[in-house]
């Protein structure tokens, strides 16, 4: 039956690589067989039009049980021609009428009555399944759960959508206002006129296009660029010595100049405000006029340190730092001729110590670093010379104490010390015994601390307390500057707070967490078996946002997520699904023997097909690593990306690199926390939290909503709620301050089936025929594959796991007794809940186990068809199933079609029949709650 449905989706690529394994050559041709074998199942095609047949051999010796994959789909099955056809969203949002696709389904959504409101409960985390169903509300109630296991077991789903109503916009007597920038250039004052050098203004007008300062520039830079070297001094103590035969000698000679040491800093300020040139900016003004003295160069050793918490962020800033260094330094003012010396280096984990080693010997005056890989240096580098270190910036300072830095931050300036102290001893004596060293003219100006964060909480303020002396606090707010400006507390309370260890900030309005001004911020409420076709739907409708005549400025969202499992899901789901005709068949695990292999395969053992079977999933997962973008059926031609802390190091930066580029196809970005602070991403239009914070509360939310609505650009911020979790919203308010005192913070609801509208297009209630179209072509992919189905149990169970770590204080809006299990399985598009979650879902406990406890609990596990690593047990079974339950479920979907349009009359709309309103996660709950 031909329904007149066309393919639109767009074509599904491979995918990028940054790299793939290299031929193999030389060795026995054995071994290259193998390794030619492995290779090809590395880059396997994503679809096959037929199941490939078993070799021979194995149906002469059947493997023996368990099953370890899952039969091929049974062709006769009767498979209801799908929807094929999503129609493109217009930049309104609206999808155009003529591209309307029509589906048995889907005509029958098309004319049914609007749904009246059930009093049934809607469903929700909290609640039960919704009772009313085509077959009668008594079926659920009564009806045993399913057993997940066995032939005979029928698999049984839900419908995504019920009779009862979708969660309403709740109306408020607040309104949500998105205002002025708060985080912009001002015009009312200049770089100049800050006190910063002509050749850094003109750089940053003509290479940064950075024109004006924002507030906590224009708050800082004033005092952070107060203290300068007396470079003159020092040229006059060597004019003096000019004619000193040995230069060598006039340099250790060099008089020691008193200079008033600077005080500390602490920036505070909303995300996105231009925190890096604030600190950036006075370090390069401070050191550049040493480009003047002949006998500096890069020997001198590192002169400024800048922390950050993650890879990504010190490679962020270290390119903000390349840029400012790359400035020309012909025209200056003062026409002595300036040397380039002053290099900067980045140093993180992951990359070899050795290369950093040599660099280091070499000498980085400027370096930017994560904490671990610096102390690591400074402990075990001797070649690493940091002692006459006049910065340390400690960026992203909460960020840094959440990740447990504290320590190494506290053994960075210990060893900072030292090392001060004793080049500083070895001047001031010794020179018979040692060579004799350059003697350091700049002693006296100490080191200058420089703290920064975007939101100020208890572990700042004692990482504050740790690494700041008296230091003097700046915020982009004029009030703010005056308080703070004078000194930010007098000798006697600086004493008391340096015993506490504490460094106390001003108590102001400012101390919530505040987000730009001009960040139009929402959320919806989305029961959970919906959430995965919402965040379709909603990202379908940000990514058609039309950027035309914006060359090279693709929209780009970044989706954050709750964990390393959930990002690789969601990126591979999202990115690999097909759509319709072009679903994936179930791939048949056994690929037939390659011809050059079949003389070794004859003598092959059990053992040899295992490690051939391990060695293809090593291939396949270094193959999937290396992996940077995928291109999606479901959002026209927009790139995906992932990002989180589990990646390889090449593949995060290189994920982060495209996502980044400047492009003209939208971008999304998959992330969990590690890309919520500091990450400047130019054109991030769009900020999901499909997951909210479980770590940092609201605290976590300002940074990650920060990623857009940066430096005075627009930008949404989009919440996934529960309906269990509405409250957090008005705490989540509550916690957060506006710019502008007076006002307060809000979020604007969007109701969920506004958003499928928009994202699925059609009339009246059509998206919901689109949204289970694209939940079941989800669910087919999840099916199609062990590996993919793994990665949805393990995404799943990280999710429940993940919420259970909310902090206390939260518990009250995610209590994981409010987890609809069932729901969330399809969240994940999983026809049921993974069996194995009464061992994953108590989290807290198991995640802290010791190895050996959770190897225990692996090998209690063992056998079943929920466990990971047990995961193709029954898969055979499930496979089949799977077909059966769908083409019920399509039968049903017709039926209730039929139905309606049979009466002659518009009859109310019940999605779904009999069994497709009945879930298997009572059992699963019962034991997650154990
Ligand atoms: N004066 C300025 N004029 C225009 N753009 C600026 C200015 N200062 C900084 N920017 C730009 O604003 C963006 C945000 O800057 P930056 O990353 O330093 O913000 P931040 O305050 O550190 O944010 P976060 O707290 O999120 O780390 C950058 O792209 C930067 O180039």
């Amino acid at each position: 039956m031909d329904d007149g449905i066309e393919l639109n989706f767009a074509p599904v690529s491979g995918g990028v690589a940054v790299r793939r394994p290299a031929a193999p050559k030389g060795g026995r041709w054995t071994d290259r067989a193998k390794a030619k074998r492995a290779a090809k199942h590395t880059v396997k095609p994503q679809t096959r039009s037929q199941p490939v047949p078993a070799p021979p051999r194995r149906q002469d010796a059947p493997r023996p049980a368990p099953v370890s994959r899952p039969a091929p789909p049974p062709v006769t099955a009767p498979r209801p021609r799908p929807v094929t056809h999503l129609p493109n969203v217009d930049p309104k949002g609206k999808a155009k009428a003529d591209e309307a696709p029509i589906s048995p389904a889907r005509s029958a959504r098309a004319t049914h009555a609007p749904r009246q409101a059930s009093p049934a409960p809607t469903s929700s985390r909290h609640n039960a399944p919704p009772p009313v169903t085509a077959a009668g509300p008594s079926r659920l109630a009564s009806a045993p759960a399913p057993k997940p296991k066995g032939p005979a077991a029928p698999q049984i789903i839900s419908s995504l959508f019920s009779s009862n109503p979708l969660p309403k916009v709740v109306k408020s007597d607040h309104t949500h206002v998105v205002g002025a920038p708060s985080n912009a250039p001002l015009d009312t004052s200049t770089f100049a006129g800050l006190g910063l050098d002509p050749l850094l203004v003109r750089h940053l007008k003509g290479k940064m296009s950075v024109e004006k300062p924002t507030g906590i520039q224009r708050s800082a830079l004033p005092h952070m660029l107060s203290t300068p070297l007396d470079i003159n001094a020092t040229a006059t103590a060597h004019a003096d010595d000019e004619d000193d035969e040995d230069d060598y000698e006039s340099r250790t000679a060099a008089p020691t100049i008193k200079l008033e040491p600077p005080r500390d800093v602490f920036i505070q300020s909303q995300t996105g405000s231009g925190k890096t040139l604030t600190y950036l900016l006075p370090i390069i003004q401070t050191l550049l006029p040493l480009s003047r003295l002949s006998y500096i160069d890069r020997s001198v050793g590192t002169l400024a340190i800048v922390l950050a918490p993650t890879r990504e962020l010190a490679q962020q800033i270290s390119k903000v730092l390349e840029q400012i260094l790359s400035m020309s330094l012909a025209g200056a003012s003062d026409e002595s001729h300036m040397t380039r010396w002053l290099v900067s280096g980045l140093l993180t984990g992951g990359a070899t110590r050795n290369h950093d080693k040599a660099r280091l010997r070499k000498g980085v005056p400027i370096i930017v670093s994560t904490p671990g890989r610096l102390l690591d240096h400074l402990q075990n580098t001797a070649s690493f010379k940091c002692a006459k270190t006049m910065f340390l910036v400690l960026d992203e300072a909460d960020r840094l104490m959440d990740l447990g830095f504290e320590e190494t931050v506290q053994g960075i300036i210990k060893a900072l010390d030292g090392r001060r102290r004793i080049e500083m001893a070895a001047e001031n004596g010794g020179e018979d015994e040692v060579a004799p060293i350059m003697k350091w003219p700049y002693w006296s100006r100490g080191r200058q601390t420089v703290l920064c964060s975007a939101t100020v909480d208890a572990k700042v303020e004692r990482l504050a307390g740790v690494a700041l002396k008296d230091p003097i606090v700046f915020r982009a707010d004029e009030q703010d500057q005056k308080a703070a400006k004078p000194k930010a507390v007098d000798k006697d309370v600086a004493a008391a707070l340096q015993e506490a260890n504490a460094v106390t900030l001003p108590q102001t309005a400012e101390d919530k967490f505040t987000p730009p001004s001009q960040l139009s911020q929402k959320y919806v409420v989305v029961p959970t078996k919906l959430r995965l076709v919402a965040l379709v739907a909603l990202l379908r409708s940000l990514v058609s946002v039309s950027t035309k005549g914006k060359e090279n400025e693709g929209t780009k969202i970044i989706v954050f997520l709750s964990s390393t499992d959930a990002v690789d899901f969601h990126w591979k789901l999202l990115g690999r699904v097909q759509m319709g005709e072009q679903a994936q068949p179930v791939e048949d695990e056994d690929e037939p023997e390659d011809e050059d292999g079949g003389a070794e395969s004859a003598d092959e053992t059990e053992g040899d097909a295992t490690s051939r079977k391990k060695r293809k999933e090593k291939a396949t997962k270094s193959a999937e690593e290396d992996t940077v973008s995928l291109k999606s059926a479901l959002f026209q031609s927009t790139n995906i990306h992932r990002l989180h802390g589990s990646l390889p190091l090449r593949t995060r930066m290189a994920s982060l690199a495209a996502f980044a580029a400047p492009s003209e196809s939208p971008s999304i970005l998959f992330a969990t926390s590690v890309a919520s602070r500091g990450l400047d991403l130019p054109l991030v239009r769009a900020v999901v939290q499909y997951d909210l914070p479980t770590e940092g509360g609201a605290n976590e939310y300002v940074h990650r909503v920060g990623r857009t609505a940066r430096a005075g650009k627009g930008g949404e911020a989009w919440a996934f709620v529960g309906p269990s979790e509405v409250e957090w919203v008005a705490w989540a308010e509550g916690k957060m301050g506006a710019a502008e005192s007076g006002k307060k913070v809000r979020l604007g609801q969007e109701g969920v089936e506004a958003v499928l509208k928009r994202g699925f297009g059609g009339k009246g209630y059509e998206y919901e025929a689109r949204a289970t179209e694209v939940q079941l072509a989800l669910e087919r992919w999840v099916l199609a594959d062990s590996q993919n189905a793994s990665l949805a149990r393990k995404a799943y169970s990280s999710f429940v796991r993940a919420y259970s770590t909310h902090p206390l204080e939260e518990k009250k809006f995610f209590h994981p007794k409010s987890l609809h299990l069932g729901h969330l399985a399809k969240c994940f598009a999983l026809r049921e809940a993974p069996g194995a979650l009464a061992a994953s879902s108590k989290p807290a406990k198991a995640a802290k186990g010791t190895n050996a406890a959770s190897k225990k609990r692996k090998r209690t596990t063992q056998g079943s068809d929920a466990d990971d690593d047990d995961e193709d047990v029954g898969r055979g079974k499930e496979s089949t199933a799977r077909n059966e339950t769908e083409r019920r479920m399509y039968e049903a979907v017709r039926k209730a079609g039929r139905a309606i349009r049979s009466g002659g009359k518009l009859g109310e709309f019940r999605s779904g029949g009999g069994e497709f309103q009945v879930f298997g996660a009572n059992d699963v709950e019962r034991m997650a709650r154990r």
